[in-house]
């Protein structure tokens, strides 16, 4: 007869799973909350979290409930800049990536994955180029970001901004991500600043106004990259289920609702978007709108050879030309672009054997 196997332990970050625990140990509440502080707001170790409950329930705590969903399997350090890429591992056996952000004013930004791969198939992104397409939980989330806080805890460092600008399209897993949010805003979790918080969209409207309702202050950002349909639809074949007008539409209810400014990302390609009349038509979308736009260096993918990023000189005038139309513009100088080499190819060769192994199955 088969032996009955063993159930899975649940998530630190599953409420309910983490209160029948509590229960039954006997456990005062306030022994785990401390237990929940030192892990999710001061970057406590698992040893100094566990530390937190009485000794005698220690072992039986740590045989349930787990601190982590992920495995770290690599990490890399950037050697020409502050940013250091962490290539974590699901149950599963696929590799996501996050990406700590060593800003040179001290603080420290975090970029986490929603998905592996991404159903969006935007022609200049690797992501979308894996050609799987899996949404993390809310706990696989929120673990990007304590494992990150407990390796930056040594260097004196605290992740501040979190952005949602890793892996994968936010709002095709909905349902986490805004749990995620809700955990990550929450006092009683990790009392991280809405403000200081951005999901990064292709452009989903219904999903940005609902995103928007439910979280008036954490920013919202779109990659619009080109205000012209055709060549909008040229590289993110998914703007064809949404076009420009709608999403205009959304971006208006956005604003009306988060009386805040939305982030318009614009990735600038050599021959696509980079022209006078691009310029003109992104310009002119965005008239009344309170946006900042950041021009985006394209980093080269593999598997997008025909792509080539604008020159440094064209997108400083793309930029200039912009503010003499009133905005306010930034020109993101990519972080990390050695790193980014060396994962990007190895991410992508892995989850690729990984998914092709388990269709053959
Ligand atoms: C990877 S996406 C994840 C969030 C969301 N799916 C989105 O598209 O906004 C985050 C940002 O990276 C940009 N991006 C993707 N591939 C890139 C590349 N090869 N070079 C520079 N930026 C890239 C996207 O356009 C987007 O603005
Ligand atoms: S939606 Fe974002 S993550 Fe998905 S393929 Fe496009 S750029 Fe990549």
């Amino acid at each position: 007869m088969p032996s009955e196997s063993a159930a899975m332990p649940s998530s630190i970050h599953d409420a309910a799973a983490v209160e029948a625990m509590r229960k039954r140990l006997g456990l005062d509440p306030h022994r785990l909350r401390r237990l929940r502080t030192r892990l999710l707001k001061l970057q406590g170790s698992d040893e100094e979290a566990l530390q937190e409950l009485p000794a005698a329930a220690r072992d039986a705590f740590a045989a349930e409930i787990r601190f982590h969903e992920l495995t770290l399997d690599q990490r890399f350090d950037s050697q020409l800049d502050g940013a250091s890429k962490l290539l974590f591992r699901t149950d599963d056996g696929l590799l996501l990536e996050s990406v700590i952000l060593r800003v040179a004013t001290g603080r420290t930004a975090l970029c986490v994955s929603s998905q592996v791969g991404c159903a969006a198939n935007c022609d200049f992104c690797a992501t979308g180029k894996m050609g799987i397409a899996r949404s993390l939980s809310a706990p696989q989330i929120l673990d990007q970001v304590v494992q990150a806080n407990q390796l930056l805890k040594p260097e004196g460092r605290k992740v501040r901004n979190i952005v949602f600008m890793g892996m994968g399209e936010p709002f095709h897993n909905t349902a986490a991500v805004h749990e995620t949010l809700e955990k990550l805003v929450s006092p009683h979790g990790f009392d991280q600043s809405p403000r200081r918080t951005l999901v990064s969209t292709v452009g989903l409207p219904s999903a940005m106004i609902a995103f928007a309702r439910k979280f008036p202050k954490v920013n919202l950002a779109l990659s619009l990259h080109s205000a012209i349909q055709s060549r909008r639809t040229e590289i993110i074949p998914l703007a064809a289920k949404f076009d420009l007008k709608e999403l205009r539409a959304a971006l208006d209810q956005v604003a009306a609702v988060q009386q805040q400014s939305i982030m318009i990302e614009y990735l600038m390609l050599r021959g696509i978007n980079d022209g006078p009349e691009d310029r003109a038509a992104l310009a002119d979308y965005l008239r009344g709108l309170p946006v900042h736009i950041n021009l985006i260096p394209y980093n080269r993918v593999d598997a997008a050879p025909h792509l080539e990023g604008t020159s440094k000189e064209d997108r400083e005038a793309f930029g200039a030309a912009l503010r003499g139309e009133g905005y306010t513009v930034t020109i993101r100088y990519s972080l990390g672009a050695d790193v980014d080499a060396a994962c990007g190819q190895l991410v992508r060769r892995e989850n690729r054997r990984i998914a092709a192994a388990a269709a053959a199955q």
